[in-house]
């Protein structure tokens, strides 16, 4: 039986919205499957967890954003059970959806799970003892991630539909004021010192921050991760060069360096901020580990 965990306030509404649509549609095909609406932030892996070891789900369905995602996964893996996830992606950002190309229109990606046909084994990020479906990042990204989940003006460009507005504020905010340091980066054993560093990305998937190509070399199911570092680059230069990063032509940046593996360590002169999936994790240093084809996904 198919459970389906709903965020309705991801995408500004757009999960109460999508929902209907697949209510209506379920109803319509006689299915038989459990709901549970998530009422605040951290609720989907209590819910994820519970339906699984409570009711006779064997799927679980996330409809939201990247946020809901990674907490269900969460909870999927803290019960103990392994089951098949699925997603409905409604959310402002929808990188996993993206990264794993699953279909935009919510009656699609239904289908598609219902179909239960093509399913896959994808890897996760585990880092501070949780999963990131995503990506793992410290440095400027991880304050970026920190100061807008604790800022007022997030809350209020939520109610008002602008809620990607506050990361870029966030990040003009901590463009003035950040200060790259030294990072001793070790990656499957081997050492690279890197001086001014801006930040590290870990990820999984080729796409960030809403549509970012940070890491475009980055297979989901392949064992590694992509890690990205920018680093040696003047405040203005990096303001400069930032769009570059929507098509993924940042690759070719003398600031920019990619490395791949399973096991990353993160050591900085300054502890610096770790998020998964862009909430807060850690600080440095810090460890990342591709917990290898960890999840089955309905694609
Ligand atoms: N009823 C609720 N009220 C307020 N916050 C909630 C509620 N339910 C879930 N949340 C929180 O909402 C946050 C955002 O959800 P989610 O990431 O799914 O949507 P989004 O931010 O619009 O999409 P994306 O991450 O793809 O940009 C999550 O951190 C989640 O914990």
């Amino acid at each position: 039986m198919l459970g389906f965990i709903v965020n309705p306030v991801a995408g500004n509404g757009r999960g109460a919205v999508v929902w209907k649509r697949l209510e209506t549609e379920l109803k319509r095909r006689g299915a038989v499957y459990r709901v549970r609406m998530t009422s605040k932030e951290g609720e989907a892996k209590k819910l994820a967890a519970e339906l699984l070891q409570k009711e006779e789900v064997t799927h679980i369905v996330a409809v939201g954003g990247d946020g809901t995602v990674s907490e269900v996964i969460n909870g999927i893996s803290e019960s103990g059970i392994c089951c098949p996830f699925g997603h409905v992606p409604a959310g402002s950002g929808n990188d996993f959806a993206r990264g794993h190309n699953l279909p935009s229109d919510a009656l699609q990606a239904l289908e598609r799970i219902l179909a239960a046909g093509k399913q896959k084994r994808i890897d996760l990020l585990r880092v501070n003892g949780q999963l990131a479906v995503n990506a793992v990042g410290a440095g400027f990204d991880g304050q970026v991630a920190k100061i807008t989940n604790e800022a007022g003006y997030k809350r209020w460009l939520n109610r008002v539909r602008l809620g990607t507005l506050s990361y870029v504020i966030s990040m003009l905010r901590v463009l003035v004021s950040y200060q790259p340091c030294r990072v001793m980066l070790t990656v499957d054993g081997k050492q690279e010192q890197l001086e001014n560093v801006w930040l590290i990305a870990v990820a999984n998937i080729p796409n960030y921050g809403g549509g970012m190509l940070i890491c475009p070399g980055a297979v989901p199911d392949d064992g590694l991760a992509e890690v990205c570092v920018v680093s040696g680059v003047s405040r203005w230069a990096l303001l400069r060069a930032f769009p570059l990063i929507y098509r993924g032509a940042h690759v070719r940046h003398p600031a920019v360096r990619f490395f791949r593996g399973r096991h990353i360590r993160i050591q900085a002169e300054n502890p610096l901020v770790v998020h998964a999936d862009g909430e807060v994790a850690d600080v440095t240093p810090v460890t990342v580990e591709v917990a290898r084809q960890r999840q089955v996904v309905s694609l």
